[in-house]
């Protein structure tokens, strides 16, 4: 029964699906709202139809989730890290075993290529084996101290954590999250994107068959209101949130009140610096990989591509050419490579964009028009054509702002400290990209971008062993890699005496 929606993934095409089974996980199960009257439509992108109601959490839900997490913590923290990391090791399991059901109900729901949902998911299980691998190393610290005295520090979860996430990576998003939390031994609720609410259930389903204390990880539906009422929560110790800079400084203000720990995973306009001794083909490559994933909706796109004068026409051509080949269409066809953005108002939001950049004076080389597949099941669907944007400045809005759809500016450049001055004149610090062949240009030039990542010669790779946050206003704390054990967990330090008390009274 749980599992029904998942099961009619292998034959579920575009246009076909219906989610009917309630979205919200705790105590160990789905768990129908408590009212229906805010319900909201949810839509599948490719086609405009609806595929289900998201049905917000209000606060007795929001505190029957919190309250069932906490007494899963109070389980789950008592095992030792080899029993959780067995756990979480059967859930990686099982995620890689239903990868492709679990895919193409992400496709459904996010409009994204199922070849990119593929490795969405392929990332998600490898975050939880990751991190299942780090749960058995979790150690403290042995101190001496003076007269036989010593000390030693105890490695100790959070309690509960909340997880907020966006809706361009939904599933990979709840393992990144959970991942690192459950290991160090918290318990989480995690509240997806209003948009894409049907996949982070399925994780929780995985968890709880995998052997997690009934209540270990949870998920609450809802938009702002639900995020409110979790980052207010007394019981919350940490909030973890993915989203954008003016709804991350709300959280950070709102967890400030009860002191929670927090980590802002926000936006970006991240610069890409394309030097004219580069590989032009990988250059032109790693271009499209900055900024053609999921329909351009990445926070660490590389939407700024500064190119050297000299290999401007060869490079402009190259990615124009390979632009207009980028399949467009059914996100379910295995040849597709571009699906649906995720909403109308944001598909609106991008043509807005672009239509702006012509009016400051850009050149449209290609794309940046709604598209129409001739599939007529996708005719009411959120396509537009991939855009490059030529002859862009520094102060044109398609440079400075966040578009979070498929277009990318070009600008050009001269020398290498002109261009890093450009580069770093951004509030945002989430990403940043260099491709020459010169290795100590190449160095250098990571060390001066002002940017949580740097990558040289590719783009856009996102291996779980290395750490991904923000500088800047692109947020603090980090996610994957083993320094995200710290954001998880806090040390106690433990103060031993063998000799007498020495009293100053
Ligand atoms: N750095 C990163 O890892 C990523 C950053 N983003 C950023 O997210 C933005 C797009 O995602 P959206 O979902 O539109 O962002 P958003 O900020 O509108 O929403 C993000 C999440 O926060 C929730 N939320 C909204 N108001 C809230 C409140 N007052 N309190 C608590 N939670 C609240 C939403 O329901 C959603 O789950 C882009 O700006 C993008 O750059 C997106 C993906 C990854
Ligand atoms: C997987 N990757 C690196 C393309 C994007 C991950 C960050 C995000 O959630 O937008």
């Amino acid at each position: 029964m749980a599992q029904s929606t998942l099961d009619t993934m292998p034959g579920a095409s575009t246009g076909t699906v219906v989610v009917n089974e309630p979205l919200n996980f705790w105590a160990g199960k789905r768990v129908k709202p408590r009212e229906e009257k805010n319900a909201e439509p949810v839509f599948e992108p490719a086609t405009g139809r609806v595929l289900c109601q998201m049905v917000p959490c209000g606060e007795q839900e929001v505190d029957e989730a919190i309250k069932s997490a906490h007494a899963a913590y109070l389980k789950w923290s008592k095992m030792s890290g080899m029993e959780r990391a067995r756990v979480m090791l059967e859930a990686a399991r099982i995620i890689r075993e239903r990868r492709e059901k679990i895919a193409k109900l992400e496709v459904i729901n996010n409009g994204k290529s199922i070849t990119e949902a593929l490795v969405d998911i392929d990332i998600a299980w490898q975050t939880i084996e990751y991190y299942a691998g780090m749960a058995g190393t979790l150690a403290g610290q042995h101190v001496q101290l003076p007269g036989g005295a010593f000390a030693y520090t105890r490695r100790e979860p959070l309690g509960v954590c909340v997880g907020i996430g966006a809706w361009n990576y939904p599933f990979q998003i709840a393992s990144w999250k959970s991942a690192p939390a459950l290991a160090c031994g918290n318990a989480m609720v995690f509240k997806p994107s209003p948009m894409t609410p049907v996949t982070a259930v399925i994780l929780a389903e995985i968890y709880k068959e995998a052997g997690v204390p009934d209540g270990l990880f949870c998920v609450v539906q809802g938009g702002a209101e639900t995020g409110t009422l979790l980052c207010q929560h007394p019981m919350v110790a940490k909030v973890s949130f993915t989203g954008s800079v003016p709804t991350g400084k709300k959280v950070m203000e709102m967890s400030s009140k009860t002191v929670k720990q927090v980590t802002l995973e926000l936006g970006g306009k991240s610069p890409l610096i394309i030097f004219k001794d580069c590989d032009l083909e990988n250059a032109v490559k790693g271009a499209l990989m900055a900024n053609f994933l999921t329909q351009g909706q990445v926070c660490c796109n590389g939407t700024r591509v500064y190119v050297q004068k000299e290999i401007m026409p060869q490079f402009l051509a190259e990615v124009v050419k390979r632009t207009k080949a980028i399949p467009v269409g059914d996100p379910l066809l295995d040849g597709t490579r571009m699906g649906a953005l995720i909403s109308k108002p944001q598909l609106d939001k991008v043509l807005g964009f672009v239509k702006q950049a012509k009016e400051q004076g850009a050149k449209v080389l290609c794309g940046g028009e709604p598209l129409v597949p001739s599939d007529p099941k996708l005719k009411g669907g959120y396509f537009m054509s991939p855009c490059v944007l030529d002859s862009c400045r520094d102060d044109m809005t398609c440079v400075k702002e966040e578009i979070f759809g498929p277009v990318m500016s070009v600008l050009p450049f001269d020398t290498e400290e002109e261009v890093l001055k450009r580069a770093n004149n951004t509030t945002f610090g989430l990403a940043s990209g260099v491709f020459t062949r010169d290795i100590s240009r190449a160095h250098r030039v990571a060390a001066n971008l002002e940017a949580g990542t740097c990558f040289i010669n590719n783009y856009n790779i996102s291996p779980v062993e290395v750490p991904f946050g923000g500088y800047k206003m692109s947020g603090f704390g980090r996610e994957n890699g083993q320094v995200t054990i710290e954001y998880y967990s806090q040390l106690k330090t433990v103060v031993v005496e063998m000799g007498d008390v020495d009293s100053l009274f």
